[in-house]
Protein backbone atom coordinates (compact mmCIF):
# COMPACT_ATOMS: atom_id res chain seq x y z
CA UNK A 1 0.00 0.00 0.00
CA UNK A 2 1.79 3.70 -1.17
CA UNK A 3 1.05 6.28 0.89
CA UNK A 4 0.96 10.05 -0.13
CA UNK A 5 2.16 12.81 1.52
CA UNK A 6 0.07 13.26 5.21
CA UNK A 7 -0.29 9.91 4.92
CA UNK A 8 -3.41 9.90 2.54
CA UNK A 9 -3.89 6.89 0.76
CA UNK A 10 -3.90 7.78 -3.27
CA UNK A 11 -7.94 7.73 -4.59
CA UNK A 12 -6.71 4.84 -7.22
CA UNK A 13 -5.33 2.47 -4.20
CA UNK A 14 -8.96 2.90 -2.30
CA UNK A 15 -11.03 2.43 -5.86
CA UNK A 16 -8.98 -0.57 -6.32
CA UNK A 17 -9.28 -1.73 -2.69
CA UNK A 18 -12.85 -1.12 -3.29
CA UNK A 19 -13.60 -2.82 -6.57
CA UNK A 20 -11.53 -6.15 -4.89
CA UNK A 21 -13.94 -6.30 -2.05
CA UNK A 22 -16.69 -5.87 -4.18
CA UNK A 23 -15.97 -8.93 -6.17
CA UNK A 24 -15.92 -11.07 -3.19
CA UNK A 25 -20.25 -10.18 -3.08
CA UNK A 26 -22.20 -12.34 -5.02
CA UNK A 27 -25.40 -10.01 -6.01
CA UNK A 28 -28.48 -12.87 -6.26
CA UNK A 29 -29.88 -13.49 -9.56
CA UNK A 30 -33.48 -12.37 -11.07
CA UNK A 31 -35.57 -12.50 -14.38
CA UNK A 32 -36.68 -9.50 -15.54
CA UNK A 33 -39.37 -8.44 -18.37
CA UNK A 34 -37.31 -6.27 -20.75
CA UNK A 35 -39.37 -3.31 -20.53
CA UNK A 36 -38.22 -3.31 -16.53
CA UNK A 37 -34.41 -3.98 -17.85
CA UNK A 38 -33.49 -0.46 -18.10
CA UNK A 39 -30.64 0.44 -15.66
CA UNK A 40 -29.98 -3.40 -14.64
CA UNK A 41 -27.12 -5.44 -14.94
CA UNK A 42 -26.91 -8.89 -16.44
CA UNK A 43 -26.06 -12.09 -14.71
CA UNK A 44 -26.01 -13.97 -17.45
CA UNK A 45 -24.17 -13.33 -21.30
CA UNK A 46 -26.32 -13.38 -23.94
CA UNK A 47 -25.90 -15.51 -27.30
CA UNK A 48 -27.57 -14.15 -30.32
CA UNK A 49 -30.19 -17.50 -31.41
CA UNK A 50 -30.25 -15.96 -34.83
CA UNK A 51 -28.88 -13.57 -37.42
CA UNK A 52 -29.99 -9.66 -37.16
CA UNK A 53 -31.13 -9.06 -39.50
CA UNK A 54 -32.56 -12.12 -40.12
CA UNK A 55 -32.54 -11.94 -43.72
CA UNK A 56 -31.03 -10.15 -46.66
CA UNK A 57 -32.92 -6.38 -47.34
CA UNK A 58 -32.83 -3.42 -48.89
CA UNK A 59 -31.05 -0.46 -47.50
CA UNK A 60 -33.58 1.53 -50.18
CA UNK A 61 -36.55 1.87 -52.34
CA UNK A 62 -35.59 1.30 -55.57
CA UNK A 63 -35.36 -2.08 -57.89
CA UNK A 64 -33.46 -5.27 -57.49
CA UNK A 65 -32.22 -7.11 -60.01
CA UNK A 66 -29.23 -9.72 -61.01
CA UNK A 67 -26.14 -7.64 -61.48
CA UNK A 68 -24.47 -7.97 -64.50
CA UNK A 69 -21.31 -6.08 -65.90
CA UNK A 70 -23.38 -3.70 -68.82
CA UNK A 71 -26.55 -2.42 -67.02
CA UNK A 72 -26.00 1.09 -67.70
CA UNK A 73 -28.78 2.44 -70.11
CA UNK A 74 -30.34 -0.99 -69.69
CA UNK A 75 -34.00 -1.64 -70.25
CA UNK A 76 -35.62 -3.51 -67.75
CA UNK A 77 -39.55 -4.66 -67.21
CA UNK A 78 -40.60 -4.45 -63.64
CA UNK A 79 -42.39 -7.92 -62.53
CA UNK A 80 -44.02 -6.67 -59.38
CA UNK A 81 -43.19 -5.08 -56.01
CA UNK A 82 -42.05 -6.28 -52.95
CA UNK A 83 -42.76 -4.76 -49.66
CA UNK A 84 -40.83 -4.53 -46.20
CA UNK A 85 -43.10 -7.37 -44.14
CA UNK A 86 -43.65 -9.88 -47.30
CA UNK A 87 -41.48 -13.49 -48.24
CA UNK A 88 -39.32 -12.36 -51.06
CA UNK A 89 -40.47 -13.69 -54.65
CA UNK A 90 -37.95 -15.04 -57.36
CA UNK A 91 -36.67 -12.74 -59.96
CA UNK A 92 -37.12 -13.34 -63.70
CA UNK A 93 -35.03 -12.78 -66.36
CA UNK A 94 -33.93 -9.44 -67.89
CA UNK A 95 -36.40 -8.48 -65.27
CA UNK A 96 -36.44 -6.02 -62.27
CA UNK A 97 -38.50 -5.96 -58.75
CA UNK A 98 -39.78 -3.28 -57.25
CA UNK A 99 -38.60 -3.38 -53.68
CA UNK A 100 -39.04 -0.73 -50.39
CA UNK A 101 -36.55 -0.55 -47.86
CA UNK A 102 -36.74 -2.97 -45.54
CA UNK A 103 -38.03 -5.82 -47.93
CA UNK A 104 -36.31 -8.66 -48.48
CA UNK A 105 -34.10 -8.93 -51.32
CA UNK A 106 -36.03 -11.68 -54.02
CA UNK A 107 -33.58 -15.21 -54.59
CA UNK A 108 -31.62 -14.19 -58.10
CA UNK A 109 -31.27 -11.10 -57.22
CA UNK A 110 -28.03 -9.27 -56.00
CA UNK A 111 -28.01 -5.67 -55.90
CA UNK A 112 -30.41 -2.30 -55.63
CA UNK A 113 -30.34 0.44 -57.41
CA UNK A 114 -32.33 3.28 -56.18
CA UNK A 115 -34.87 4.64 -57.37
CA UNK A 116 -33.45 8.16 -58.28
CA UNK A 117 -30.74 6.50 -60.49
CA UNK A 118 -33.47 4.73 -63.16
CA UNK A 119 -35.85 6.60 -65.33
CA UNK A 120 -38.95 5.19 -64.87
CA UNK A 121 -41.84 4.22 -67.55
CA UNK A 122 -45.30 2.86 -67.64
CA UNK A 123 -46.54 1.65 -71.38
CA UNK A 124 -49.90 -0.27 -72.02
CA UNK A 125 -49.47 -1.38 -67.86
CA UNK A 126 -46.02 -2.57 -68.49
CA UNK A 127 -43.64 -1.04 -66.11
CA UNK A 128 -40.24 -0.79 -67.18
CA UNK A 129 -36.87 1.04 -65.55
CA UNK A 130 -33.64 2.17 -67.82
CA UNK A 131 -30.42 2.25 -65.73
CA UNK A 132 -28.76 5.71 -65.70
CA UNK A 133 -26.02 4.75 -63.90
CA UNK A 134 -23.84 0.96 -63.89
CA UNK A 135 -23.88 -0.07 -60.04
CA UNK A 136 -21.67 -1.74 -58.00
CA UNK A 137 -22.73 -5.33 -57.20
CA UNK A 138 -24.07 -5.99 -54.36
CA UNK A 139 -25.27 -2.46 -53.35
CA UNK A 140 -27.97 -1.24 -51.32
CA UNK A 141 -28.36 -4.74 -49.54
CA UNK A 142 -28.03 -5.23 -45.92
CA UNK A 143 -26.79 -8.62 -45.22
CA UNK A 144 -28.40 -11.13 -43.21
CA UNK A 145 -26.33 -11.12 -39.63
CA UNK A 146 -24.15 -7.86 -40.65
CA UNK A 147 -25.26 -6.88 -37.57
CA UNK A 148 -25.26 -9.31 -35.23
CA UNK A 149 -24.48 -12.75 -36.56
CA UNK A 150 -26.06 -16.31 -35.18
CA UNK A 151 -23.79 -17.95 -32.43
CA UNK A 152 -22.50 -14.30 -31.51
CA UNK A 153 -21.84 -13.49 -28.21
CA UNK A 154 -22.99 -10.11 -27.78
CA UNK A 155 -23.51 -8.83 -24.22
CA UNK A 156 -20.75 -10.35 -21.44
CA UNK A 157 -22.19 -11.35 -17.63
CA UNK A 158 -21.92 -7.63 -15.76
CA UNK A 159 -22.98 -5.76 -19.11
CA UNK A 160 -25.18 -2.36 -17.70
CA UNK A 161 -28.55 -2.76 -19.98
CA UNK A 162 -28.79 0.59 -21.11
CA UNK A 163 -31.63 2.06 -24.07
CA UNK A 164 -28.85 0.89 -26.90
CA UNK A 165 -28.90 -2.69 -25.23
CA UNK A 166 -32.20 -2.50 -24.39
CA UNK A 167 -32.88 -2.18 -28.62
CA UNK A 168 -29.81 -4.61 -29.05
CA UNK A 169 -32.49 -7.44 -26.89
CA UNK A 170 -35.67 -6.78 -28.83
CA UNK A 171 -33.83 -7.19 -31.81
CA UNK A 172 -33.14 -10.91 -30.80
CA UNK A 173 -36.48 -11.17 -29.74
CA UNK A 174 -35.73 -11.98 -26.28
CA UNK A 175 -38.32 -10.97 -23.56
CA UNK A 176 -36.94 -11.34 -20.64
CA UNK A 177 -33.32 -11.15 -19.33
CA UNK A 178 -31.52 -12.57 -16.39
CA UNK A 179 -30.20 -9.60 -13.99
CA UNK A 180 -28.86 -9.12 -10.67
CA UNK A 181 -31.32 -8.22 -7.89
CA UNK A 182 -31.57 -4.48 -7.26
CA UNK A 183 -28.69 -3.18 -4.47
CA UNK A 184 -30.32 -1.91 -1.58
CA UNK A 185 -28.81 1.13 -0.07
CA UNK A 186 -29.30 3.29 2.98
CA UNK A 187 -28.67 7.32 2.60
CA UNK A 188 -27.88 8.53 6.57
CA UNK A 189 -27.00 12.16 6.79
CA UNK A 190 -25.51 13.54 9.85
CA UNK A 191 -25.75 17.18 11.87
CA UNK A 192 -27.48 19.06 14.19
CA UNK A 193 -27.34 22.12 11.39
CA UNK A 194 -29.44 20.29 9.08
CA UNK A 195 -33.25 21.48 8.04
CA UNK A 196 -35.38 18.73 5.69
CA UNK A 197 -36.87 20.85 3.06
CA UNK A 198 -40.26 22.89 3.44
CA UNK A 199 -39.07 23.75 7.37
CA UNK A 200 -38.40 26.86 8.45
CA UNK A 201 -34.39 27.97 8.92
CA UNK A 202 -33.45 29.60 12.17
CA UNK A 203 -29.73 30.99 12.34
CA UNK A 204 -27.36 28.27 12.38
CA UNK A 205 -29.12 25.88 10.28
CA UNK A 206 -29.04 24.75 6.58
CA UNK A 207 -30.86 22.84 4.44
CA UNK A 208 -29.97 19.30 4.19
CA UNK A 209 -29.07 19.14 0.53
CA UNK A 210 -26.75 16.22 0.28
CA UNK A 211 -29.37 13.83 1.35
CA UNK A 212 -31.67 14.49 -1.71
CA UNK A 213 -28.87 14.88 -3.56
CA UNK A 214 -27.65 11.19 -3.16
CA UNK A 215 -30.96 10.08 -2.97
CA UNK A 216 -31.10 11.28 -6.74
CA UNK A 217 -27.31 10.15 -8.21
CA UNK A 218 -28.54 6.36 -6.57
CA UNK A 219 -31.68 6.64 -8.12
CA UNK A 220 -30.37 7.25 -11.44
CA UNK A 221 -28.34 3.90 -10.68
CA UNK A 222 -31.64 1.75 -10.15
CA UNK A 223 -30.90 1.29 -6.70
CA UNK A 224 -33.84 -0.42 -3.92
CA UNK A 225 -33.55 3.48 -1.59
CA UNK A 226 -33.74 1.58 1.92
CA UNK A 227 -34.06 4.68 4.07
CA UNK A 228 -33.09 8.33 3.75
CA UNK A 229 -32.87 9.80 7.08
CA UNK A 230 -30.93 12.32 8.79
CA UNK A 231 -29.70 12.06 12.23
CA UNK A 232 -28.36 14.04 15.03
CA UNK A 233 -25.30 14.62 15.97
CA UNK A 234 -25.54 12.01 18.97
CA UNK A 235 -23.52 8.75 18.72
CA UNK A 236 -26.51 7.38 20.06
CA UNK A 237 -28.60 7.89 17.45
CA UNK A 238 -25.99 7.35 15.12
CA UNK A 239 -25.42 3.86 16.38
CA UNK A 240 -29.09 2.74 16.35
CA UNK A 241 -29.67 3.85 12.49
CA UNK A 242 -26.72 2.11 11.26
CA UNK A 243 -27.32 -1.04 12.96
CA UNK A 244 -30.95 -0.92 12.08
CA UNK A 245 -29.72 0.00 8.33
CA UNK A 246 -27.46 -2.70 8.71
CA UNK A 247 -29.85 -5.11 9.22
CA UNK A 248 -31.65 -4.02 5.61
CA UNK A 249 -28.93 -2.85 3.25
CA UNK A 250 -25.89 -3.80 1.12
CA UNK A 251 -24.47 -0.42 1.27
CA UNK A 252 -24.84 2.46 3.42
CA UNK A 253 -23.82 5.88 2.67
CA UNK A 254 -23.33 8.64 4.85
CA UNK A 255 -22.29 12.47 5.26
CA UNK A 256 -21.02 14.19 7.88
CA UNK A 257 -19.43 13.74 10.70
CA UNK A 258 -16.42 12.02 8.85
CA UNK A 259 -13.55 14.67 10.18
CA UNK A 260 -12.00 15.10 13.34
CA UNK A 261 -14.31 17.55 15.10
CA UNK A 262 -15.83 17.09 18.41
CA UNK A 263 -18.91 16.58 16.66
CA UNK A 264 -17.90 14.09 14.25
CA UNK A 265 -18.65 10.74 15.62
CA UNK A 266 -18.88 8.54 12.94
CA UNK A 267 -15.23 6.92 13.23
CA UNK A 268 -15.97 6.14 17.10
CA UNK A 269 -19.46 4.58 16.41
CA UNK A 270 -17.81 2.54 13.76
CA UNK A 271 -15.19 1.32 15.66
CA UNK A 272 -17.77 0.08 17.94
CA UNK A 273 -20.20 -1.54 16.24
CA UNK A 274 -18.01 -2.45 12.99
CA UNK A 275 -14.48 -2.21 11.59
CA UNK A 276 -12.82 1.43 9.88
CA UNK A 277 -10.69 0.48 6.74
CA UNK A 278 -9.55 3.82 6.16
CA UNK A 279 -10.70 7.04 6.59
CA UNK A 280 -7.49 9.73 4.88
CA UNK A 281 -7.72 9.65 1.54
CA UNK A 282 -5.08 11.96 -0.92
CA UNK A 283 -8.18 13.55 -3.01
CA UNK A 284 -9.56 16.93 -3.27
CA UNK A 285 -12.10 17.80 -1.72
CA UNK A 286 -13.07 15.06 0.34
CA UNK A 287 -10.45 14.03 2.57
CA UNK A 288 -12.05 12.51 4.98
CA UNK A 289 -13.76 9.38 3.40
CA UNK A 290 -14.26 6.68 5.58
CA UNK A 291 -14.39 3.30 3.97
CA UNK A 292 -15.08 0.38 6.91
CA UNK A 293 -18.14 -1.49 7.75
CA UNK A 294 -21.13 -2.26 10.48
CA UNK A 295 -20.95 -5.35 11.49
CA UNK A 296 -23.89 -7.51 12.78
CA UNK A 297 -24.85 -10.75 13.93
CA UNK A 298 -25.38 -12.38 10.26
CA UNK A 299 -23.52 -10.09 7.98
CA UNK A 300 -21.04 -6.98 7.57
CA UNK A 301 -22.15 -4.27 5.70
CA UNK A 302 -20.11 -1.90 3.77
CA UNK A 303 -20.08 1.54 4.63
CA UNK A 304 -18.69 4.97 2.96
CA UNK A 305 -18.89 8.04 4.86
CA UNK A 306 -18.93 10.98 2.53
CA UNK A 307 -17.75 14.26 3.89
CA UNK A 308 -20.50 16.61 5.05
CA UNK A 309 -19.68 19.63 2.56
CA UNK A 310 -22.13 19.33 -1.00
CA UNK A 311 -19.14 19.55 -2.89
CA UNK A 312 -16.95 16.40 -1.09
CA UNK A 313 -19.92 14.67 -1.44
CA UNK A 314 -20.76 15.19 -5.29
CA UNK A 315 -17.00 14.57 -6.34
CA UNK A 316 -16.42 11.26 -4.21
CA UNK A 317 -19.52 10.01 -4.79
CA UNK A 318 -18.63 10.26 -8.97
CA UNK A 319 -15.41 9.23 -8.31
CA UNK A 320 -14.96 6.98 -5.77
CA UNK A 321 -18.52 5.74 -4.58
CA UNK A 322 -20.08 5.19 -8.75
CA UNK A 323 -17.38 2.99 -9.76
CA UNK A 324 -18.08 0.46 -5.82
CA UNK A 325 -21.34 1.04 -6.50
CA UNK A 326 -21.88 -0.27 -9.83
CA UNK A 327 -18.84 -3.31 -9.06
CA UNK A 328 -21.24 -4.14 -6.18
CA UNK A 329 -24.32 -4.65 -8.64
CA UNK A 330 -22.44 -6.75 -10.45
CA UNK A 331 -21.21 -4.22 -13.56
CA UNK A 332 -17.80 -6.11 -14.39
CA UNK A 333 -17.05 -3.39 -17.85
CA UNK A 334 -16.15 0.36 -17.73
CA UNK A 335 -15.92 0.68 -14.58
CA UNK A 336 -13.30 3.37 -14.62
CA UNK A 337 -13.98 6.19 -16.80
CA UNK A 338 -11.76 7.17 -19.63
CA UNK A 339 -10.28 10.79 -19.22
CA UNK A 340 -8.66 12.60 -22.45
CA UNK A 341 -5.56 15.17 -22.54
CA UNK A 342 -6.89 18.95 -23.09
CA UNK A 343 -5.46 22.19 -22.95
CA UNK A 344 -5.66 23.79 -19.25
CA UNK A 345 -7.72 27.15 -19.54
CA UNK A 346 -5.59 28.13 -16.74
CA UNK A 347 -2.13 27.75 -14.76
CA UNK A 348 -1.61 25.87 -11.40
CA UNK A 349 2.27 26.91 -10.19
CA UNK A 350 2.13 25.28 -6.85
CA UNK A 351 1.75 21.67 -6.07
CA UNK A 352 0.06 19.93 -3.61
CA UNK A 353 -0.39 16.96 -1.46
CA UNK A 354 -4.36 15.57 -2.76
CA UNK A 355 -5.25 14.96 -6.26
CA UNK A 356 -7.71 17.79 -6.84
CA UNK A 357 -10.99 17.18 -9.29
CA UNK A 358 -11.88 20.72 -10.47
CA UNK A 359 -14.87 21.40 -11.66
CA UNK A 360 -14.88 22.51 -15.16
CA UNK A 361 -15.93 23.37 -18.55
CA UNK A 362 -14.50 22.63 -22.18
CA UNK A 363 -14.46 26.01 -23.76
CA UNK A 364 -13.30 26.76 -27.13
CA UNK A 365 -10.68 24.05 -26.92
CA UNK A 366 -9.74 24.89 -23.42
CA UNK A 367 -10.36 23.66 -19.79
CA UNK A 368 -12.08 26.23 -17.92
CA UNK A 369 -12.41 26.37 -14.02
CA UNK A 370 -15.74 27.20 -12.29
CA UNK A 371 -14.96 30.15 -10.05
CA UNK A 372 -16.20 29.11 -6.70
CA UNK A 373 -14.00 25.66 -6.39
CA UNK A 374 -14.99 25.24 -1.97
CA UNK A 375 -15.72 21.84 -1.76
CA UNK A 376 -18.91 24.00 0.67
CA UNK A 377 -19.99 25.38 -2.35
CA UNK A 378 -22.42 23.10 -4.59
CA UNK A 379 -23.48 25.32 -7.93
CA UNK A 380 -19.73 24.32 -9.67
CA UNK A 381 -21.87 20.49 -9.75
CA UNK A 382 -24.53 22.26 -12.02
CA UNK A 383 -22.14 24.39 -14.22
CA UNK A 384 -19.34 22.12 -14.99
CA UNK A 385 -19.46 19.67 -18.14
CA UNK A 386 -16.99 17.43 -16.42
CA UNK A 387 -13.29 17.65 -13.74
CA UNK A 388 -9.62 18.10 -14.50
CA UNK A 389 -7.80 15.89 -12.64
CA UNK A 390 -4.76 17.76 -11.14
CA UNK A 391 -2.23 14.79 -9.82
CA UNK A 392 -0.41 15.48 -6.86
CA UNK A 393 2.77 17.22 -7.33
CA UNK A 394 1.31 18.62 -10.64
CA UNK A 395 1.76 21.96 -11.62
CA UNK A 396 1.16 23.47 -15.37
CA UNK A 397 1.11 26.81 -17.23
CA UNK A 398 -2.09 27.76 -19.85
CA UNK A 399 -2.44 26.02 -22.58
CA UNK A 400 -0.46 22.56 -21.09
CA UNK A 401 -2.13 19.37 -22.08
CA UNK A 402 -4.17 18.40 -18.46
CA UNK A 403 -6.63 15.14 -17.80
CA UNK A 404 -9.86 15.90 -18.30
CA UNK A 405 -12.69 13.77 -17.28
CA UNK A 406 -15.77 14.29 -19.05
CA UNK A 407 -19.15 14.23 -17.15
CA UNK A 408 -20.59 12.08 -19.87
CA UNK A 409 -17.57 9.12 -18.94
CA UNK A 410 -18.15 9.64 -15.02
CA UNK A 411 -21.72 8.71 -15.37
CA UNK A 412 -21.20 6.41 -18.38
N1 LIG B 1 -9.20 20.44 11.96
C1 LIG B 1 -9.66 19.94 10.79
N2 LIG B 1 -10.85 20.33 10.36
C2 LIG B 1 -11.30 19.84 9.19
C3 LIG B 1 -10.52 18.96 8.44
C4 LIG B 1 -9.27 18.55 8.95
O1 LIG B 1 -8.54 17.74 8.32
N3 LIG B 1 -8.88 19.05 10.14
N4 LIG B 1 -10.97 18.55 7.23
C5 LIG B 1 -11.87 19.46 6.56
C6 LIG B 1 -12.37 18.85 5.38
S1 LIG B 1 -11.27 18.71 4.09
C7 LIG B 1 -13.65 18.49 5.25
S2 LIG B 1 -14.19 17.85 3.75
C8 LIG B 1 -14.63 18.64 6.31
C9 LIG B 1 -15.49 17.37 6.39
O2 LIG B 1 -15.93 17.23 7.64
P1 LIG B 1 -17.09 16.29 8.08
O3 LIG B 1 -17.23 15.12 7.19
O4 LIG B 1 -16.92 16.01 9.49
O5 LIG B 1 -18.39 17.14 7.79
P2 LIG B 1 -19.17 18.11 8.76
O6 LIG B 1 -18.22 18.83 9.62
O7 LIG B 1 -20.26 17.36 9.37
O8 LIG B 1 -19.74 19.09 7.68
C10 LIG B 1 -18.93 19.84 6.83
C11 LIG B 1 -19.76 20.94 6.20
O9 LIG B 1 -20.78 20.40 5.40
C12 LIG B 1 -22.05 20.85 5.81
N5 LIG B 1 -23.01 19.75 5.71
C13 LIG B 1 -22.96 18.63 6.43
N6 LIG B 1 -23.97 17.81 6.09
C14 LIG B 1 -24.68 18.46 5.15
C15 LIG B 1 -25.86 18.15 4.42
N7 LIG B 1 -26.49 16.97 4.61
N8 LIG B 1 -26.32 19.03 3.54
C16 LIG B 1 -25.66 20.21 3.34
N9 LIG B 1 -24.56 20.55 4.00
C17 LIG B 1 -24.05 19.71 4.90
C18 LIG B 1 -21.84 21.24 7.25
O10 LIG B 1 -22.81 22.14 7.70
C19 LIG B 1 -20.45 21.82 7.21
O11 LIG B 1 -20.47 23.15 6.74
O12 LIG B 1 -13.99 18.91 7.52
C20 LIG B 1 -13.01 19.95 7.44
N10 LIG B 1 -12.54 20.24 8.74
O1 LIG C 1 -11.46 17.67 1.50
MO1 LIG C 1 -12.56 18.84 2.08
O2 LIG C 1 -13.76 18.18 1.01
O3 LIG C 1 -11.70 19.89 0.87
O4 LIG C 1 -13.30 20.40 2.29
Amino acid sequence: MSYSPQNLLPVDDLIAQLLSSAELSAPENENCPLDAALGRVLSESIISGMDVPPFDNSAMDGYALAWSTKLQDQILTVSHTTYAGQASAEIMPDSAVRILTGASIPRGADTVIMQENVTHSVTDDVVTIQINQQPAQGENIRRAGQDIAKGQLVFSVGTRLGAAEIGLLASLGIATVNVYQRLKVSVIATGDELIEVGQPLVEGQIYNSNAPMLAALLKSLNVQLMRVEHVPDQPERLQEILSLAATDSDLILTTGGASVGDADHLKSVLTQIGRIENWKIAIKPGKPLVWGEVNTRLRNVPLVGLPGNPQSVWVTFLIVVLPYLKALQGQRVRLIPQSVKVPAGFARLKSQGRREYLRVRLIDGQLIPHGMQSSGALMSASWADGFAVVEVGQTFDVGDLIEYLPMSGVFG
